[in-house]
This record gives C-alpha cells, sequence and structure tokens, in this order.
C-alpha cells in the first residue's frame, strides 16, 4: 500500500511525527530525543520530505540500521507529499555566478588554488564545514606554517635523472608518500560524496582513509575500490562497544588494510564557522530535553556518539577484537608514541586533526621532528610506522615530513576542495601537482628514492621557534625622523 503525503503531513509534530527520505515515509516520532542533531532540524521536516537535509549529513544505510524496522511505514507517493518551502538564499543568485566564471580546472598549478576556488564556490554551510578549525584557527594556521620554518640542505652533482617516490605503507606498495586522510561529510562539497576520492585515489594508486562520519556508506565507498585498490578505516570510538565491534570486525571482512583509531577527539573541538552554519538549526539537547546551543553546527549534530572515555586500557580490546593493524590516530607528544610502541600498535599518526581539536595543539612536523631522534635513540623506529598530516599543502612539505622520518603523509582539506571545486577531475589534477612537485622536489634535493631522504637534508633549528612578532614600536615609529639632519651646516 503506497501511503499519500496527505496522510504524511499529520504527522508533523512531537507526538507524532512522520519524515520522508528517498521516497519512503518514516515514524521518528521517539527519535526524536535522541537524535545527535536535536529535535528541531527533524521537526522543521515533520509530516514533509527530508531528503535533501538527510542526504549529505546521514550515509544512505543510516535509518536501516538505526531506526527500528517497525517505524519503517512505506513507500510513499511523492506526487502528494509537500515540499519544505527553503527561505530563499540571497546570496545563491551569485554564488551561482561565482561558479560559472570560476577559473578553468587548467588555471589551478597547486593544491591552494583549489582552496581558493572552493571558497569562492561553495555553500556557505559546507565552506565554513570543511574549512573550520577550533576558536582562533592558530593551530590550523600554524600546521601551514610550521613547514616553512625548516630549509633543505641539498644534495649537488647527484645523477637524478630517474626518480621514484614510490613507497609502502603498512605493507602497501603506494605510488606516492601522501594518502587521502579521513574527513567527515563528503556529500556537503559534492554529491556523490567519498566515492569520488575512492576513484582518484585508485587512479594515483594512493590510499583512501574511510571517515565513520562519511557521507557515502562504508560499503558504498567499499564498493567504489578497484581491483587490489587498498582501504583504511578511520574509527570513532562509540560509547556502545557493541556498535563499534560490528563496524571494526565489518571494515576487515570487507578487506580493510589498516584500523586509524581516532584518539584526539573525546569530544568535537569548537569550530565557530561550522557553528555559524544553519546546519542544525536544532531544538533541544539530545541527552538532556535542554535547549541544545545553536551554535553548534554539523560537527555537534553528528558527534555524539564518539566515547570520551576512551583510554589505553582500550587497545588490548582492539587487538583482541581485529587482526586489522591498528594506527592510533591524533597523537600529539613523544610520550605517547612511545606508549602507542609499548602497547604494541603498528603505527601512529602524528596529527592535530588538522586544527579542528585542541587550539595550540603543536604542528604535527614539530612533534615528528622531536619524536624520531628519540625513537632512533631507544632503537624503536622499526617497530611503528609513523604518519604526519595537517596543513600539507605542497610536495616540499611531504618531502620535509620524510626527511623527518615519517613514513607517509595524509591530506584532508586540500582533496575535499578540489573535488567540491571540480569534482573527480579536480581531485585527479590534486594529485597529479603533487606528483610533479615530488618528481621536481626529490631531483632538486639530489635524491632518487624516498629511502635516501634523512635528517641531514633539513635544517630544522627554527623549527621550535615560535616567534611571536614583538608589538610594533607604534609610537616611535610615528615620530621617527628617518630624513637625519647632518651635524654639520651646508657650506
Ligand atoms: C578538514 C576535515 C578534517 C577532519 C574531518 C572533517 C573535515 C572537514 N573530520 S571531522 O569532521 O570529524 O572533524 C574527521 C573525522 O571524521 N575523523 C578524523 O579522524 N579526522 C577528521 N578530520 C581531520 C583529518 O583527518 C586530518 O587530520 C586533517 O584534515 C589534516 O589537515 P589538513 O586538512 O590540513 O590536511
Amino acid at each position: 500500500m503506497v501511503l499519500s503525503g496527505v496522510e504524511v503531513a499529520k504527522h508533523d509534530n512531537k507526538e507524532s511525527c512522520w519524515v520522508v527520505v528517498h521516497g519512503k515515509a518514516y515514524d521518528v516520532t521517539e527519535f526524536l530525543p535522541e537524535h545527535p542533531g536535536g529535535m528541531k532540524i527533524i521537526l522543521k521536516y515533520a509530516g514533509k520530505d527530508a531528503t535533501a537535509e538527510f542526504e549529505p549529513i546521514h550515509p544512505p544505510d543510516t535509518l536501516d540500521k538505526y531506526l527500528d524496522k517497525s517505524k519503517h511505514l512505506g513507500v510513499v507517493d511523492m506526487s502528494t507529499v509537500s515540499k519544505v518551502e527553503e527561505e530563499e538564499d540571497p546570496e545563491e543568485a551569485e554564488r551561482q555566478k561565482r561558479i560559472a566564471n570560476k577559473p578553468l580546472l587548467s588555471q589551478c598549478y597547486n593544491l591552494l588554488d583549489f582552496e581558493a576556488v572552493a571558497k569562492n564556490t561553495m555553500k556557505r554551510g559546507a565552506w565554513g564545514y570543511y574549512s573550520s578549525a577550533a576558536d582562533d584557527e592558530i593551530t590550523l594556521r600554524e600546521n601551514h606554517d610550521a613547514f616553512h620554518r625548516i630549509w633543505f640542505r641539498p644534495k649537488i652533482l647527484v645523477d637524478v635523472k630517474e626518480v621514484d617516490f614510490s613507497t609502502t605503507m603498512l605493507g602497501t606498495k603506494v605510488d606516492a608518500p601522501f594518502y587521502v586522510t579521513a574527513t567527515a561529510l563528503g556529500k556537503l562539497g559534492h554529491p556523490e560524496g567519498e566515492v569520488v576520492l575512492t576513484r582518484a585515489a585508485r587512479k594515483h594508486n594512493v590510499i583512501q582513509m574511510i571517515p565513520t562520519l562519511a557521507s557515502c556508506s562504508f560499503d558504498e565507498i567499499m564498493d567504489a575500490a578497484e581491483g587490489d585498490q587498498v582501504q583504511w578505516m578511520q574509527l570513532y570510538v562509540n560509547q556502545d562497544r557493541a556498535i563499534t565491534e560490528r563496524i571494526v570486525k565489518h571494515a576487515e571482512k570487507r578487506g580493510c588494510k589498516g584500523l586509524f583509531i581516532t584518539v584526539d577527539a573525546p569530544q568535537l573541538g569548537r569550530r565557530e564557522k561550522d557553528m555559524r552554519s544553519k546546519f542544525t538549526d536544532q531544538g533541544s539537547d539530545v541527552q538532556s530535553g535542554q535547549e541544545t546551543d545553536n551554535s553548534q553546527g554539523a560537527a555537534r549534530a553528528i558527534s555524539s556518539f564518539i566515547d570520551p572515555s576512551l583510554s589505553w586500557k582500550d587497545i588490548p580490546w582492539f587487538q583482541s577484537i581485529t587482526k586489522m593493524p591498528i594506527i592510533l590516530k591524533g597523537v600529539q607528544r613523544v610520550e605517547d608514541v612511545l606508549k602507542a610502541v609499548d602497547a604494541g600498535v603498528q603505527g601512529v599518526v602524528l596529527s592535530n586533526h588538522g586544527g579542528r581539536q585542541l587550539e595550540f595543539a603543536p604542528s604535527a612536523v614539530e612533534v615528528l621532528a622531536e619524536t624520531m631522534p628519540v625513537l632512533r635513540h631507544l632503537g624503536l623506529d622499526s617497530k611503528i610506522e609513523v604518519f604526519v598530516d595537517g596543513g600539507v599543502r605542497r610536495a616540499t612539505d611531504i618531502v620535509k615530513a620524510l626527511c623527518l622520518g615519517a613514513k607517509g603523509v595524509g591530506i584532508g582539506r586540500p582533496f575535499l576542495y578540489a573535488m567540491s571545486a571540480y569534482g573527480q577531475d579536480g581531485v585527479d589534477r590534486a594529485m597529479a601537482l603533487l606528483k610533479d612537485e615530488m618528481e621536481m622536489n626529490m631531483r632538486l634535493i639530489g635524491c632518487t628514492s624516498v629511502d635516501q631522504l634523512n635528517p641531514s637534508l633539513v635544517d630544522t633549528r627554527n623549527l621550535s621557534a615560535h616567534v611571536t612578532p614583538v608589538p610594533a614600536d607604534n609610537l616611535s615609529r610615528k615620530v621617527y625622523d628617518s630624513l637625519a639632519t647632518p651635524a654639520w651646516k651646508e657650506p
């Protein structure tokens, strides 16, 4: 029996709340107080078609996975369903003009070009979510700036005719020492979402890390891989460990070759650009029925399941439920790298989550420079693979990280921006540009393979000098007379 929109429209309140998603009706009345994004955002679509709002934030199998079958009401005659009248976005017409006039893809010459185009063409909420970082975004900027405090010490007169920058990561041979790191909500940037990154990763034979909070379902992303394409799984640990166990075992069964447990987000950071967006124009908080702070944005809407009690004592449990290599993503000090070695995990990602978590967390490359000499001194550098991510925008950043001992480098926003601005072709070009830069930089530093990259090729003396310019001496500058009167008088 096909439901009519008139019938659905009668259930438009807290007492009886039905929504339509992908042409089917669902009774979400009992779910309302549990929705991570609060009640109000669902009530806005009560009795109506919620697909457009639902799609970018939730994997397609969300309702099948998390809503009891008894609440699945069946197919709806969509011709009779009322649409939510979205308020006219005054700047949408301007945005469409900017999209129509955006630069040709061939005019993008580096990763930051994609950022510039994405900033001009993405919807405000999507740009806000991707570009956002914590508090004043100082760590976000430090991630990129830190690389600029490292200088090369290149070798000359080396035969660099043949350069090969391929490498292995967790035993997988890859064509370049970078991977697509986990970034949530791919459909905010592109209607196809994370599978766009999957296809580009396959074309360039680099690894994709699948985010827990992807817009696409996990299986969609795995299914988009081809042949022996390798993918890793990024895990936010759920307070309900049974859900986590199910996700981990399924990932292993599907062939994931690495479990990256995110350890720097017991609570998601305060990302103010995201908070200003109107993703979750929401009502009461799912936990207590209180008014959720409206300024929580998408991050809050999707992350209340994350377990803040996660600790070192959980590592043996993970080792008991999977044979996948376990890597801790978001390690930020050498003492924890040593603990990770003791815990018997196979790797760490030195990372501050792209500056989206703790403000004034150090850049990954600075922690790397501190960590590797300690591991080498203790003879532990072959015991664990050390990756870094955050602020990587040039191949010189990648080469510096590898000189300091990183096994590989994760890249987040640049590939999101390339996807958002130019789709699959954008990500493809971004990866190709990085590979071109890699080849050139390897040649110019005097190396023909990544195993030749070593600390003697970089000068890090200034890396830990977080110099803040002395405040300008404004007053004396004002009165300073640069045309000094000569001591003697002209004859
Ligand atoms: C840009 C971005 C990063 C996210 C990200 C979403 C976006 C839009 N999300 S988040 O919503 O929860 O913060 C994740 C995530 O799902 N899980 C995770 O481990 N890291 C997440 N990260 C961090 C990411 O994995 C890298 O650490 C970070 O992107 C590296 O910095 P760059 O963006 O400068 O390359």
